[in-house]
């Protein structure tokens, strides 16, 4: 679990690139063509981990004897213990390097390895060369840079044993040194399919014996088990590290998905300066310099702060601040409807500071919108002309939350953005919006390709979570939750307009200046996966896109999917904040909740 959201960086920290594992790859061989080695490289990997793990084991220690209020630092009697969980790749390698110099730093450490045969620690009368196991075409007589590392560590007498050998024993449990810290090399970002056999054992014993021990469990690169370039995790194998070792540059994968329960905290070892090393090859290479650049182009950026607010003009007024029309809230015959989305997502404009609002939604819903919200003007959803007549008024229409999905809130859809498009507003999608989206893109609707290109001039934002984008591309869930960054360019290559892909590390595509920029939203929790909390969102997202006056960053996608986020961590105390006052937990958060969160966070944003 990630530690909690400090909000003091709601405004301090600076963006964070992202890559993919070829990505990395590629830097590491730009690198190793500039004449650099590739085994020094792993040398200086392993070493700079090392001190990172005295750092992170003298910090737990200091603070594990706070805790118990001594209030006095002393050292443990017994040596300090690691376990290092090898596998046969690069990352293996990087482990026997650590328990190397680990060992040499006075530590116990005992090697544990997975997928080797006894063979493999006969380490006398070998050829050596710098080729990575990623060599498929290498000589098999030929050592790796992982068995250089291995001879290393076994020529300092590092204890070792096979992973193999102790799980067909019935006391396995016994046989495993028990250690402060362990640490997984077990695969690092050439992970590329299920951990299956020994490899699945290994995984699941690490993640038992580090809770077992209450140890600290350290990934080196990535937790094993993690795919680097999209955030899966197969089948729930990995590593649960409290701490990722993350070397070169950060991977996207730790961020989204199920990397953000994987990873831990993360520490950077940049090792390389790759953009030096991209433009250096480039300069080298002038054909491949094109593809060189491109190469080293991060596939997203990570952002863990809000931009910050200038407090509003005093000569000012209410349609200063933009005037949101919501169109939802439907109820259909013989069922209770649902006017909740267009209520939640109408205060949600509200909270954000929209000047006003006005809200169509079925007529059954005016008496309890007006006592919940008596700021906003009401007009019935199924008014055709007097809908169209105030989205012409409205500065911005969010259309969606709670339309219903039968053909009558399809005719009205359709109606509704077309009007829309014809008078030039702002449009933000979501909810049952999506859906009938998705049943126009089947049946080769005319309104797609009206859309598309609108969306080229003007704003249309679409905020489906991965269902919704599911159907929107006609693929399955599985599909679109294995490769999320895939997933939100499709969508925008197929219908156009700025994307917000909700769920755990939501991705936000927006187009800037006719190119792409992809975020990962480092924000949010668990306790907002409860109905209404994209509803929330549609209308924050929507109450920033009213308000002309802030900066273009204070009223973009990301902004708003930040403000929502922090808002969500407030609540459940994972904001570390003197101001933070409200609290409510991750159980029981309900999305009514976030509005005076979300107007807590905008104060905390205004400089
Ligand atoms: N280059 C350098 O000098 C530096 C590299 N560095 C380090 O190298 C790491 C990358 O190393 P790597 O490329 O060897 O990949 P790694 O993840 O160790 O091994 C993967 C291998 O395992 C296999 N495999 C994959 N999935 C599997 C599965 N489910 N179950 C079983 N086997 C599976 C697959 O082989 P296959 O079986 O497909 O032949 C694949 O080749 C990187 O994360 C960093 O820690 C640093 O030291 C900096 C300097
Ligand atoms: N585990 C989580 N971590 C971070 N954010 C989350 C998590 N679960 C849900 N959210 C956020 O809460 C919102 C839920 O939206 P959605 O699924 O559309 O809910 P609903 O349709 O019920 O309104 C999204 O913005 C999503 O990113």
């Amino acid at each position: 679990m990630r530690n909690n959201t400090n909000l003091s960086s709601i405004k301090n920290t600076k963006p964070i690139a992202l890559y993919n594992s070829e990505q990395v790859y590629a830097m590491e061989q730009a690198w190793f063509a500039e004449g650099y080695d590739s085994f020094g490289l792993m040398k200086q990997a392993a070493w700079q981990m090392t001190q990172q793990i005295e750092q992170i084991y003298e910090r737990k220690t200091v603070s594990t004897s706070h805790s118990a209020n001594t209030n006095v630092y002393h050292r443990s009697a017994h040596p300090r213990r690691a376990s290092i969980w090898v596998g046969k790749g690069n990352n293996g390698g990087d482990g026997w390097l650590i328990a190397h110099y680990l060992q040499q730093a006075g530590w116990q450490v005992e090697v544990m390895t997975v997928g080797f045969s006894e063979n493999d620690f006969d380490i006398h009368d070998q050829p050596v060369t710098s080729k990575t196991p990623r060599d498929k075409d290498s000589d098999s007589r030929n050592i790796t840079d992982a068995t250089k590392a291995l001879q290393i560590a076994l020529a300092s007498s590092c204890h070792y044993q096979r992973f193999e050998d102790i799980i067909s024993h019935d006391d396995a449990g016994k046989r495993n040194l028990p250690a402060d810290i362990y640490i997984d090399a077990l695969f690092g970002i050439g992970l590329d399919r299920a951990p299956e056999g020994a490899y699945k054992a290994a995984i699941n014993a690490f993640n038992n014996v580090t809770q077992q021990n209450n140890a600290l469990a350290i990934a080196v690169d990535i937790p094993s088990g993690l795919v680097a370039s999209t955030g899966e995790v197969f089948e729930r194998i990995a590593i649960q590290a409290d701490v990722t070792l993350c070397l070169i540059a950060r991977k996207f994968g730790l961020h989204t998905k199920d990397g953000t329960d994987y990873s831990g905290d993360i520490v950077d070892i940049p090792l390389i300066p790759h953009q030096e090393a991209c433009q250096q090859t480039a300069s080298h290479h002038m054909v491949a310099q094109k593809n060189a650049s491109q190469a080293f182009e991060p596939v997203a950026t990570l952002l863990t702060a809000a931009h910050s607010m200038k407090p509003r003009r005093q000569n000012s007024y209410k349609g200063s601040y933009g005037h949101v029309l919501v169109i939802g809230g439907n109820r259909v015959d013989g069922s209770q409807g649902m006017g909740g989305a267009a209520i939640l997502s109408a205060a949600s404009t509200m909270a954000t500071g929209a000047g006003k609002i006005t809200v169509a939604c079925h007529e059954a819903f005016h008496g309890s919108l007006l006592t919940s919200l008596p700021d906003a003007m009401t007009i019935n959803l199924h008014d055709i002309s007097g809908v169209k007549g105030l989205i012409k008024q409205a500065s911005i229409v969010a259309i969606g939350m709670g339309l219903g999905r039968d053909e009558k809130a399809k005719t009205l859809f359709i109606n509704y953005v077309q009007a829309a498009i014809e008078n030039e507003k702002s449009i933000v999608i979501d909810a049952d919006g999506l859906y009938h989206l998705a049943s126009l893109h089947m049946g080769n609707h005319e309104l797609i390709t009206e859309l598309r290109e609108y969306s080229a001039n003007h704003q249309v934002c679409l905020t489906p979570h991965s269902g919704e984008a599911a159907r929107l591309l006609d693929q399955k869930i599985s599909e679109i939750e294995s490769n999320r960054l895939q997933a939100v360019k499709q969508c925008a290559a197929t219908y156009g307009g700025d994307w917000i892909l909700k769920g755990a590390g939501s991705l936000v595509l927006e187009q800037e200046e006719g190119k792409e920029q992809i975020y990962v939203c480092d924000v949010g929790n668990a306790g907002m996966a409860t109905a209404g909390m994209g509803d929330v969102l549609s209308g924050v997202t929507t109450g920033l896109l009213a308000q002309q006056d802030l900066s273009a960053e204070a009223r973009s996608l990301h902004q708003a999917v930040l403000i929502h986020g922090f808002a969500g961590d407030v609540l459940v105390n994972q904001a570390n904040s003197d101001t933070n006052t409200l609290l409510v937990g991750q159980r029981g958060l309900q999305a009514q909740d976030m509005l005076a969160a979300i107007r807590h966070v905008m104060q905390l944003m205004i400089v």
